[in-house]
């Protein structure tokens, strides 16, 4: 036989109980009333047991209507409580509290959405690291824009993560199978951008020994990234401003304009509005490019994010690595001009330091936590360790002092010269045989250095 099911909604069985209850204790109370007056009675009595009744009646079902309506949802908050991703949740240290039933859920849902929120961005951003709540809406406004053909300007200071935003954004686009060409605007002579973008003809200029096709045509059907677009020279960003709005690319030198279909994402660590009122960048570019805006924060700003960086940055390291909890305090408790490419680097240059395979805070690069007046020298660019080596180590005795010193100087020479070890012993102004002592004494993998 076939199940007949009828839906029908919480919203009206209820109310339609309580007013069916109304109405049968206005009918029974009429009805005794008019009985008992009828006879010459007096109905007080019938009438208060009547509605002593239905109180008593309105209120099993009352009861009956909430354990009906909660079971339900202790059950589901019971199993999930018990559920490892649930349980291994960081804990707040202070977790918010309320006072019945209805606030305790409402926490705990909001609780299960956040997890599941930051299950959601693992599964969809696996290069991403990030469960900040910041970052978390960089990833919704990712899936949002990322299917649109809108044109995304990523804007945020340097190492914080662009290119691999805008790469991201072109994965979970329409055009994932077509090219994703980055180009970084600033990396570029000005001279040669043009024909970088554009292309050039045979002969367009001295050098020009071949036709080349530019970065536009070469993104034909998939996503143009430029980065660093604020470093664009006035007069390239005019010629890029037509590409965009006529679809199509002239090739220096060339005579025609060739059609194009190309989605643009474009970043900038400079403050564009402020480059336009300075007149240092064209106003119909900006607005042409600023369509869609992110804007990444910068590490300091989402430290939360800073152990799981760095969980990921040694496990790229194909070595068991582990992080003393001093040492990701000090990680945490710094301020990453260089943001998270700095940190890649410093965990690096850690991870080559590391004794016992543990990173502590005296195997951290001196920049990090300790030497806050050197931090303006790291632009993030350079590797940590090539800055200033002479600090002490705090709270150590001497001879651990040269020892970390020594092993530091090793380290930085031998990064400097790729692993060739006649070289770093030159920088040293040691003999190769010595430094091959001294490697051996700290226990410096060399292999990690060859280029
Ligand atoms: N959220 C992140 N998760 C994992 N790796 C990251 C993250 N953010 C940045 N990185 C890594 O940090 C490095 C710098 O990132 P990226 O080049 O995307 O930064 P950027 O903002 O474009 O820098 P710049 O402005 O200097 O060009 C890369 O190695 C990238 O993989």
């Amino acid at each position: 036989m076939k199940d007949i099911r009828i839906n029908i909604s919480l919203y009206v069985i209820i109310p339609v109980i309580f007013a069916g209850i109304a109405i049968l204790s206005i009918i029974v109370t009429y009805n005794t009333t008019v009985s008992y007056l009828s006879k010459s009675m007096d109905p007080q009595r019938p009438v208060f047991l009547w509605g002593t009744l239905l109180i008593a009646f309105t209120l099993v079902c009352g009861v009956l209507i909430v354990k009906f309506l909660i079971d339900p949802v202790k059950q589901f908050v019971r199993k999930t409580k018990n559920l490892g991703v649930v349980k291994s949740a960081a804990a707040p240290t202070d977790p918010p509290k309320a006072n019945d039933d209805m606030g305790r859920f409402t926490l705990f849902f909001d609780q299960v959405t956040e997890i599941l929120s930051k299950v959601e961005a693992r599964q969809l951003f696996p290069d991403i690291i990030g469960q900040s709540k910041t970052m978390r809406g960089v990833f919704n406004q990712i899936v949002k824009v990322a299917p649109r053909e809108s044109t995304v300007l990523i804007t945020g200071e340097t190492g914080t993560g662009k290119e691999l935003i805008a790469r991201s954004i072109h994965q979970h686009s329409k055009r994932q199978d077509k090219p994703f060409i980055a180009i970084n605007c600033a990396a570029i002579p000005e001279g040669l951008l043009e024909s970088e973008l554009f292309g050039h003809e045979k002969g367009a200029f001295t050098g020009a020994n071949r036709k080349k096709p530019g970065k536009f045509e070469m993104a034909d059907g998939g996503t143009l990234f430029l980065d660093e677009i604020g470093d664009m020279p006035l007069d390239t960003q005019a010629k890029v401003l037509r590409a965009i709005e006529e679809n199509a690319v002239q090739r220096v030198g060339g005579l025609h304009p060739k059609p194009v279909n190309v989605r643009f994402i474009t970043a900038t660590n400079h403050d564009l509005e402020k480059m336009v009122e300075a007149g240092r960048f064209r106003k119909d570019l900006f607005y042409r490019l600023n369509v869609f805006s992110i804007m990444l924060p910068p590490l300091r700003h989402r430290r939360e994010d800073i152990p799981l960086l760095a969980e990921r940055f040694l496990h790229q390291m194909g070595r068991e690595i582990v992080i003393s909890s001093e040492a990701l305090q000090m990680l945490m408790a710094n301020d990453w001009p260089g943001n998270v490419r700095e940190l890649k680097n410093a965990l690096e240059s850690a991870a080559v330091l590391a004794v016992d395979d543990t990173i502590s805070p005296a195997t951290l690069p001196i920049s990090v936590g300790r030497d806050r007046n050197s931090r303006h020298l790291s632009n993030g660019r350079e590797g940590p360790l090539l800055s200033t080596i002479d600090e002490p180590d705090d709270g150590a005795d001497l001879d651990t002092r040269i020892k970390n010193y020594e092993r530091r100087a090793i380290v930085n020479a031998l990064l400097e010269t790729g692993g060739v070890q006649i070289k770093a012993a030159a920088h040293l102004g040691i003999k190769e045989r010595s430094l091959w002592h001294r490697i051996k004494k700290h226990s410096i993998n060399i292999s990690d250095f060859k280029q």
